[in-house]
């Protein structure tokens, strides 16, 4: 039997410098203060019928690491970045298709704001809006909208459950069918069908209706990350695309049939959630060519480890600056941040390997899965993948964003997939979630 086919997305660092020292970046470190390299990429992607761009977010300058802003600007780490929805923008208006999901945090805006700039990134890109509905993991970021630190790590998430019910309310503030525009009965929007919400939760509260009008969606394609047992509680109750990161086809399929399971007990069709893993695939052009560009990102993995590691302590905001590189992880360490990645960590740190072992396995290995090879072989592994795991597709995510590393990809693998039935060759429908739906 013909295997099904599977979705693909990118999670992109779209609102910052992208990779600046790494080869094929040409002069990016002068030119990102315009989005071209993601236009480009955008519409490459569409070329290649991806199903959407995460653009991830933070909101802060890292300093967790040896508690100085120092590497983070020295090596563009997520600094200088952008707003993401005005990036989101330009990219909706390279485009036709393709979806953007765009990463704003809860605690960041209030949720009127939220619900009117997703609708109306929505209506100008004609459907395709997506939102990385995430909470934060820094007190830094925290502090920059005058508040004292993030709530504790499971609070956070039962805020997020009241800020959705307060944005969905207010994406329904206007029923189907309010905009009429009838010259002959000269009216515009019927007031009967457009309602405030009056919403009064113990966090948030907004009177409503949204100003903005409706989303083309109805509401727009919610994506989420979360990985700890609270945020995949989250994330099958609300997310209809969820972007995943466990190590290894035992954890992914058991994470996929977690989050399933979890929805099918609220009564959610789990085949309406689209699972993705991250993957960062070696392509080259004969077998040899991608072992040499394996041994080289293992290389590198180890030649930048701080710069790596500073950016591993600015989403668990652990100072990993201080540590003994050649000592094993302290088993005792605790985030209030991303807790999968640093759980992800200790497990490969498991048997006494040393701090440097375990970060460069961790940071030189796949991200999901290991994909090494040609065109071909990366195509039948991601097709065998799939199979194992169950589903739903990939979200690549690479370190050394170029135009010839998006080439690779949107003009190189993917006519493999496509080859093999994997992959679609044309996009099914106008906006986003159908397409999402379509497989
Ligand atoms: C693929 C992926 C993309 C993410 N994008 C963002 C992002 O853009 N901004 C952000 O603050 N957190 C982002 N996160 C973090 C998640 O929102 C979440 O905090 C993280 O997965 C930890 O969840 P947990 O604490 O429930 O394990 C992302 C996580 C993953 C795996």
């Amino acid at each position: 039997m013909a295997q099904r086919p599977f979705h693909l997305g990118w999670f992109l660092q779209g609102s910052s410098v992208q990779a600046w020292d790494e080869p094929w970046t040409g002069s990016i470190g002068q030119d990102w203060r315009h989005p071209d390299l993601f236009i480009d990429m955008a519409r490459a992607l569409e070329r290649a019928c991806f199903d959407y761009i995460l653009l991830e977010d933070s909101s802060y300058v890292g300093e967790a690491y040896g508690g100085s802003r120092e590497i983070y600007l020295k090596h563009g780490l997520s600094v200088p970045r952008q707003d993401p929805s005005v990036v989101a923008t330009l990219l909706f208006a390279a485009t036709k298709r393709i979806g953007v999901a765009t990463t704003l945090a809860t605690f960041t805006h209030h949720p009127y704001l939220l619900a009117r700039i997703i609708a109306t990134l929505d209506q100008v890109s004609g459907g395709r809006a997506g939102w990385n509905m995430v909470t934060g993991s820094s007190d830094l970021a925290a502090r920059n909208y005058g508040l004292e630190g993030l709530p504790e790590h499971d609070l956070r998430y039962d805020m997020a459950d009241e800020y959705m019910a307060c944005v969905n309310a207010l994406w329904d503030s206007w029923e189907p069918g309010a905009i009429v525009a009838d010259r002959e009965s000269g009216v515009l929007v019927d007031h009967t069908k457009v309602h405030a919400v009056d919403f009064k939760g113990r966090w948030y509260s907004s009177r409503g209706p949204l100003n903005s009008g409706p989303c083309i969606q109805g509401r727009p394609v919610i994506a989420q990350a979360g990985g700890s047992p609270r945020g995949r509680q989250f994330a099958a109750t609300h997310g209809e695309t969820i972007v995943a990161n466990p190590k290894g086809i035992e954890a992914m399929k058991s994470y996929r049939e977690d989050v399933r399971a979890r929805a099918a007990a609220m009564g959610r069709d789990p085949d309406s959630i689209k699972v993705l893993f991250l993957i960062n695939p070696i392509i080259g052009e004969s077998a040899e060519h991608a072992e040499l560009r394996r041994l080289q990102r293992i290389a590198d993995a180890d030649r930048k480890i701080a710069q790596r590691l500073a950016h591993f302590s600015k989403v668990t905001n652990i100072d990993f600056g201080g540590m003994d590189l050649d000592k094993p992880i302290d088993e005792t360490l605790r985030t209030n941040g991303h807790q999968q990645n640093l759980d992800t960590l200790k497990k490969m740190g498991a048997g006494g390997k040393t701090l440097r072992q375990a970060f460069t396995d961790y940071s030189g290995t796949g991200l999901s899965v290991d994909l090494c090879g040609t065109v071909d072989t990366v195509a039948g592994r991601m097709a065998e993948v799939m199979q194992e795991v169950g589903g739903d597709g990939f979200l690549f995510s690479m370190g050394d964003v170029s135009r010839r590393v998006v080439a690779e990809v949107a003009d190189g693998l993917v006519p493999a997939l496509q080859a093999r039935g994997l992959t679609r060759r044309a996009y099914g429908h106008a906006t986003f979630r159908e397409n999402l739906l379509e497989f």
